[in-house]
């Protein structure tokens, strides 16, 4: 098999395989080929790890940060080495165009460490309170034992994401990857090791939604990362609010672009592209709720069919192929029926809807799909596809257009297109979302918080401010005189 890992876990600096859990095999979205053959964690496993994770964190805290940091940076290094190994194996693990892994997957993954290992010997610091004699200090302590759930968008990233941020402030981490998606979290973990992290820090650990709970649920965890839908981030935070674990949580979206008459059209219509149709349009912060201005409606759906139309299709490892597979035959499903769904609602199908030409019909195969006409009620403009399907609807103006964008559960990404930099501001500051973009779209440097607002989830990951969900202070007041006291 063209994938198969050493064994289905990652535990305690190496791999270890328990047969008595149930088996699943893991598909190339583009064949449908089988690629590894897994099996899902026992409870025997789930404990393995986070004795292991238990036993080797206290050590790993006491390091310094600098000292922390550099091993992080060499794996960032080891990663950029092995950018190609690691994005074919995202490719396989995924689907997604090797053009598109080869930039943004293991690159993206890297960047995390680099940039959590470089900021280590510096943004850990406590703050000294002066308190007129008396004097307190406050010290950034790791929570202990983490675990990460992730999606199965971009399963090199999350792993990293989750991890870069947890290891830096001394944590260790259990991280299951989604089941649809099982190979890329374990190189990531096997990277680690080769970069010099201490066994145990870094586990990783198979399974599905059966899997999830064991880990949420355990006494010896501190904190909870998912990536997932709004469904899942509901359950997962309702558990772990029983034992009132930290969660961080990074769910879904319906996010509005909104493109004004004044926009450069191919920015515009590019900006809308890549925030609909990049992977495969499975992207939680994509904008699928494409508003545009009445004036210019005509001409933007004319070159946004062009354009969609010259998409290239096909085998995901041939590197001139810009369009793959969905990750499986279900999400491909459920794509479907929201295809129909738009289509029996009345939205106008102006590019798209069905299965392309000249791929293997094995394969999760779908055409970039553009719905017009598209109006606020209806279910494709409600509810998260988590597919290539793009919904254009048209407005007069901007207040009637930032009403609408925020008429949602969702809050996680919101994008305008103006050339007028005040409009630009003042929409922004009356968009309801956690990550905002003007005349961009879906660009997430690990510099700037990324996350949610709203039901989208909360937390944030990357930047300084994940440093908050992966530690807690403690402060320390301390007396310089004798204890002055009524009794
Ligand atoms: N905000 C973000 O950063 C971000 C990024 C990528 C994907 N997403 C969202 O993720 C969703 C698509 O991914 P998905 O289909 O893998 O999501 P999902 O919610 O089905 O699964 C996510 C993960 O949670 C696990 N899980 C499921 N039920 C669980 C439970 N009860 N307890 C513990 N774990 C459980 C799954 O096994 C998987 O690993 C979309 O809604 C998308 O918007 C969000
Ligand atoms: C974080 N980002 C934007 C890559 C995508 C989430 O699905
Ligand atoms: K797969």
């Amino acid at each position: 098999m063209k994938a198969q890992p050493k064994a289905s876990h990652f535990i305690d600096g190496d791999y270890v395989e328990d047969t008595a859990g149930a088996p699943f095999d893991s598909l190339y979205p583009a064949t449908g080929e089988v690629i590894a053959r897994l099996h899902a964690a026992t409870p025997a496993i789930v404990e393995k790890a986070i004795a292991a994770a238990k036993r080797a964190q206290p050590a790993w805290a006491a390091m310094s940060p600098t000292a922390r940091g550099r091993i992080l940076k060499r794996a960032a290094d080891i990663m950029r080495e092995r950018n190609r190994e690691l994005s074919e194996l995202e490719t396989l693990d995924t689907g997604k165009p090797i053009q598109e892994t080869i930039v943004a997957d293991p690159t993206s993954g890297a960047d995390a460490f680099e940039f959590f290992g470089g900021i280590a010997a510096a943004a850990l610091n406590g703050d000294y309170i002066p308190l007129g004699g008396d004097f307190a200090f406050t010290k950034r302590v790791p929570l202990g034992v983490c675990v990460g759930i992730g999606a199965w968008n971009y399963p090199q990233q999350i792993a990293c994401w989750k991890g870069a941020p947890a290891l830096i402030c001394g944590n260790a981490m259990i991280f299951k990857p989604s089941e649809n998606t099982p190979l890329g979290a374990l190189k990531i973990a096997e990277i680690l090791v080769e970069a010099g992290l201490p066994k145990g820090l870094y586990n990783v650990i198979q399974g599905d939604r059966a899997t999830g709970p064991l880990l949420v649920n355990h006494p010896d965890v501190a904190k909870v990362s998912l990536t997932g839908s709004v469904e899942t981030g509901k359950k997962v935070a309702s558990a772990a609010a029983a034992s009132l674990k930290h969660v961080t949580m990074e769910l879904g979206g319906k996010s509005p672009l909104i493109v004004f008459d004044d926009a450069d059209l191919e920015s515009a219509i590019g900006g809308a592209m890549l925030g609909n149709f990049y992977s495969t349009g499975q992207v939680c912060s994509n904008g699928t709720r494409v508003f545009v201005q009445k004036g210019i409606k005509d001409k933007f759906l004319s070159r946004l069919k062009e354009r969609t139309e010259k998409i290239i299709i096909g085998d995901p490892m041939d590197e001139a192929t810009q369009f793959g597979p969905m990750v499986s035959k279900a999400q491909l499903d459920k794509v479907f029926s929201y295809i129909e769904k738009g289509k029996a609602e009345g939205a106008t199908l102006l590019t798209g809807g069905g299965i392309p030409n000249s791929v293997s019909s094995a394969g999760n195969y779908i055409q970039p799909t553009v719905f017009a006409d598209v109006t606020d009620d209806m279910t494709i403009c409600r509810e998260e596809i988590f597919g290539p399907v793009m919904c254009v609807l048209d407005f007069d103006n901007e207040d009637e257009v930032v009403a609408r964008a925020n008429a949602t559960e969702f809050g996680l990404s919101a994008g305008v297109f103006t050339q007028d930099i005040t409009r630009a501001h003042r929409v922004v500051d009356a968009l309801e979302a956690g990550t905002l973009w003007i005349n961009a779209y879906n660009l997430a440097p690990v510099e700037v918080p990324f996350g949610g607002s709203k039901q989208s989830g909360f937390g944030r990951e990357n930047s300084i401010a994940a440093l908050n969900h992966y530690s807690e202070l403690k402060s320390v007041y301390v007396a310089m005189g004798p204890v002055q006291s009524p009794y």
